[in-house]
């Protein structure tokens, strides 16, 4: 039986703008092709934060002056972000595995994940978003009741919160693509926060980080590794000190010594770190890579990159 693995974008593999993208979704896509063309089920999750800041400030800004253009709230914007980045990004694992001699349906799957209204993220925003604003700017947000922080010397970004992921609401779709050895792009941005209401699903306002989605989605299916595609090729321990070093292989009892210690950054490494002891605790024999995509293939033979293991 095929091994599965669960692959986690980072912003290195989108890039921001449009023109970044489709440049990068280009090496993105040999990475991805190179886990097919080795023989690995593969599901994809990417970040989403730069385009969703933009996608909103279009949506929410430069319509002011068009009555018929209406805003669109933060989970609408979500979903365009999913749409924005899977288009390019299945169009160009498509074409590289076609280049290859490999046919192989890549699709994307608009994916919603519910988060708990109680969630103690929502009343410490904590995920920056978007554009700099000015200090008046950053008045009338304040006066629409939404959350601002000031960068020094820089201005002042929306602030969102960040929820955790409970449940992914298009699991079965996923898994019955996965299951048909297709590459399956899903749970975009950490997927698109949703409420639920009885037989409704309401957005919420949020964002969810994408490396815990990633956690939980390689959980559901089961995967053997869940791989976190990011900008450094191994993590370090006391970084930034004259006692810096790189780790290789850990065990999850280490990673978690690393994590109370608090060698990783809260908002960027951190997560990885979470993600990664929850999905190997919650199963036998898998494994967590953090590494860069120029890395992977050496990762996965265990010569480089950050890799968790069991106990
Ligand atoms: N201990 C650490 N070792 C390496 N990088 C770290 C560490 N703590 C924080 N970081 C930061 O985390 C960044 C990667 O996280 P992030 O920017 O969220 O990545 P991505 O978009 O790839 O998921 C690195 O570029 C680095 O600045
Ligand atoms: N949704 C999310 O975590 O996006 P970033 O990785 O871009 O912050």
């Amino acid at each position: 039986m095929k091994k599965k693995v669960v692959v986690a974008l980072g912003h290195r593999a989108l890039g921001t703008t449009l023109p970044e993208q489709q440049v990068a979704v280009k090496q993105t896509a040999k990475s991805v092709a190179d886990l097919v063309q080795d023989g690995y089920q593969v599901v994809i999750t990417h970040s989403n934060a730069p385009q969703l800041g933009m996608i909103h400030t279009a949506m929410n800004e430069f319509g002011k002056n068009h009555p018929d253009y209406t805003p669109a709230p933060m989970s609408v914007c979500s979903a365009m972000t999913q749409g924005y980045i899977g288009f390019d990004l299945q169009n160009a694992i498509r074409e590289e595995l076609l280049t290859r001699g490999i046919y192989r349906t890549v699709s994307t799957v608009l994916t919603q994940v519910t988060v708990d209204p109680y969630d103690e993220a929502f009343y410490t925003p904590t995920k920056v978003l978007g554009r700099y604003m000015s200090a008046e700017d950053a008045a009338i947000e304040r006066k629409k009741g939404n959350y601002v922080v000031e960068e020094p010397g820089k201005g002042f970004r929306r602030v969102v919160s960040a929820p955790n992921p409970v449940k992914i609401v298009e699991m079965d779709a996923i898994r019955t693509l996965s299951d048909a050895d297709q590459v399956v792009i899903a749970c975009g941005g950490g997927g698109i926060p949703v409420l639920e209401q009885d037989h409704h699903l309401k957005g919420a306002s949020a964002v969810i980080e994408k490396d815990l989605t990633a956690g939980k989605l390689a959980e559901e299916l089961g995967a053997d590794a869940l791989i976190i595609l990011t900008s450094v090729e191994k993590v370090f321990i006391n970084r930034g000190t004259d006692q810096e070093e790189q780790l290789g292989e850990i065990t999850v009892s280490q990673a978690k010594q690393y994590m109370e210690e608090g060698h990783f950054g809260v908002y960027n490494m951190l997560p990885k770190f979470r993600a990664s002891v929850s999905f190997i605790e919650k199963g036998e024999g898998r494994r967590a890579f953090i590494t860069c995509q120029e890395s992977l293939r050496d990762a996965l033979k265990g010569r480089t990159g950050t890799v968790i293991c069991q106990d």
